[in-house]
């Protein structure tokens, strides 16, 4: 919503989807509370939108806004869409709210009652503790204080309803994300809040005066989208900050936010020219799509950062197939990198959920090894990925080669998520030392002679043509499955976004719409990747085809090379796509990339192999026969000379 320049709806009175309007009164009062208890913000209103389906108007357009009102719509429902807006220009670093200490809801305020005692003196493993302490003060102040609270004119207008929030969507809506993983994630928020319920009425039986689990929901959905993650007295807590969380999520930011010591004030500073009228927005950070939709009930439709990354991610689940004859060996290697790994649990985790998967699954389902989040724009995750893949994809030889412990110091791993496009390649393939010969595979940091047990983590770099291209055609299997499991296609998706009918814009309808498309955007990245190499793999191969059969020796001895008919080389077709890269995304560059330099140092490899192997045959005695062909000495029919 509230995209840059498009698309703000604003509140008319009179427009025919506001229908008509309460008093505003509520707002006048909460802008009073603050101010009266030292809250400064002169610059700044807040507007309240209609969130139907309303004509749009540009970002600044402030004529006929209605500044303050609750907006009624006709079915008598309340917007809660509402906005800052600027009364004035606002030059770059000015401080344009201050909200006092004492107007802030913390954590702490929340331990201090008696639910969150009952909480902190049990031993509840709680899913977002600070968000829990924060919901309860929230539950506890309007329940016992009621109109008496202090921040009762903040509560007033709270949201009421947050039907935005995909936990509170309907069957219908949520139909909406078929195929999605997102809707496993909301199912699984739902279970968690309810056992959160379930749990703080078992060790604070007061909680369910308080609040059903519909209340709970509501409250655990309102501190979810409103905290801010503060540093007070150099403490680090989180806050529900009036006023500060009616901005809305912009990216790149244009203000910024901090607990002013100082102060002792929660302050906000602009960070660029904001013209008078203008929204004031807040970056919520830079996420996929799904945490802004789980999190906050909205998401963004073109979730793309100014140089093009997308932090769009789809988590890829990786199998063994059962008919794999190296199943076990594969399984073994496979858990072996889980050991001390902070991501995955103590020693032995990854075996038992693995064991689990295995009893869980209906016959016929491979077992599921991993799910590992992907995204278009290169990350430490796709270096990971691709190892998954050459582990699975390899073969007996390379299983082996790879199961053998290797005594070595190894080279530092390189880590972060480079985002230039000559880095990417560098930093999802490059080849950190390893003073091995053994060319499968990288390090970890270990002493000099150490040990070192690898596991499917370590290939991070290719181990062979024949792997590259299995991993490849597998990494092309799992995204067509799970391409297949929507209902629509991507191309669907895009006509449909263009429907502003039938896909209203800030429905939640069209927010779904936009989280499958971000999906399949990515799966078919990857498909695309696959597909692309391993046409680049067939060009090498018949290269290496023709490197080996196009020797032709003379009946002097002479080694002589065949010319055979026309086809774009291996250089031609990577020249073809670096200049198509000019004009295409990050993606496709991290493409190119890979071919480039992974493919391509393959490649090479293998080219000076057919050469070795051709000097080593020259130097061999050898037979010739009457066509030319060499004959081994050791060969059958070598003694014919
Ligand atoms: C911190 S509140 C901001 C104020 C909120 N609009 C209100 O009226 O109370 C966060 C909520 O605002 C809405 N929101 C913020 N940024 C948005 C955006 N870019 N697009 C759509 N909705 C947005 C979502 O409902 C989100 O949960």
């Amino acid at each position: 919503m509230f995209a840059r320049g498009t698309a703000m709806h604003s509140a008319r009175k009179g427009s025919p989807n506001t229908g008509s309007h309460t008093s505003g009164d509520k707002f006048d009062r909460f802008e009073k509370w603050l101010r009266d208890n030292g809250a400064r913000f002169d610059q700044l209103e807040i507007k309240v939108y209609d969130d139907g389906s309303s004509s749009s108007r540009g970002r600044g357009d402030d004529s006929n806004e209605e500044k303050k009102d609750t907006v009624t719509k006709d079915d008598g429902e309340e917007s809660e869409m509402r906005g800052v807006h600027a009364l004035s220009h606002i030059p770059p670093n000015t401080l344009v709210m201050t909200i006092p200490r004492k107007c802030l809801i913390t954590v702490e305020m929340g331990q201090a009652t008696p639910i969150g005692q009952a909480i902190l003196n049990s031993d509840l493993d709680l899913d977002a503790p600070k968000h829990i302490f924060l919901m309860v003060y929230l539950l506890w102040d309007r329940k016992v204080n009621g109109t008496n609270s202090f921040f009762y004119p903040y509560y007033e207008v709270l949201p009421k309803t947050l039907k935005n929030m995909p936990i509170f969507w309907s069957m219908e809506e949520l139909a909406e994300l078929n195929g999605s993983y997102l809707q496993q994630q909301i199912a699984d928020r739902n279970q968690a809040i309810a056992e959160d319920y379930r749990a703080i009425c078992e060790v604070a039986p007061q909680m369910r005066e308080l609040a059903t689990l519909e209340e709970f929901k509501w409250a655990r959905m309102c501190v979810c989208s409103r905290n801010f993650g503060l540093q007070i007295d150099g403490h680090r807590t989180s806050a529900l900050v009036p006023h500060a969380d009616m901005l809305n999520h912009y990216r790149p930011r244009e203000t910024k936010w901090t607990f002013d010591e100082d102060r002792q004030a929660f302050t906000i500073t602009s960070l660029q020219h904001i013209g008078k009228g203008s929204q004031i927005y807040d970056s919520y950070g830079q996420k996929c799509n799904h945490r802004f939709l789980l999190n906050y009930g909205f998401a963004v439709e073109d979730n793309r950062e100014l140089d093009g990354f997308c932090p769009n991610e789809v988590p890829l689940e990786l199998y063994v197939s059962p008919d794999d004859p190296l199943l076990n060996e594969k399984l073994e290697f496979w858990t072996r990198g889980e050991i001390n790994d902070k991501n995955h649990g103590p020693p032995g985790r990854a075996t038992t959920r693995l064991q689990s998967t295995h009893a869980a699954e209906p016959l016929g389902v491979p077992p599921l090894l991993k799910r590992i989040r992907v995204c278009v724009s290169s990350n430490e995750n796709t270096r990971l990925l691709f190892s998954l893949l050459r582990a699975l994809a390899c073969n007996g030889p390379e299983l082996h080669a790879l199961a053998s412990p290797v005594s070595a110091s190894c080279g530092p791993i390189v880590r972060g998520d480079d985002r230039s496009s000559s880095n990417v390649a560098r930093s999802l393939f490059g080849f950190p030392e390893l003073p091995s010969s053994n060319s499968v595979l990288t390090g970890s940091p270990m002493p000099f002679g150490a040990t070192y047990h690898r596991s499917c983590r370590d290939i991070r770099h290719p181990v062979s043509l024949r792997n590259e291209r299995a991993a490849l055609r597998l990494l092309l299997q799992i995204v067509e499955r799970h391409l297949s499991a929507y209902s629509t296609t991507l191309a669907e998706d895009e006509t449909d976004l263009l429907d502003e009918l039938a896909y209203p814009r800030f429905s939640n309808k069209r927010h779904a719409k936009i989280q499958v498309r971000g999906e399949k955007e990515v799966l078919h990245h990857f498909a695309r990747w696959a597909t692309t190499a391993l046409e680049v793999l067939d060009v090498i191969e018949e290269e290496l085809q023709e490197e080996r059969g196009s020797i032709e020796v003379s009946s002097t001895g002479r080694v002589s090379v065949v010319n055979h008919e026309e086809r774009p080389s291996f250089d031609f077709l990577i020249q073809r796509m670096e200049d198509d890269a000019e004009s295409r995304d990050i993606g496709h560059h991290t493409i190119v990339r890979y071919c480039a330099d992974v493919l391509g140092s393959l490649r090479r490899e293998e080219f000076k192999n057919i050469r070795r192997q051709r000097v080593l045959q020259q130097e061999q005695p050898r037979a010739r026969t009457s066509s030319g062909r060499i004959w081994r000495s050791h060969e059958p029919g070598s003694s014919k000379r």
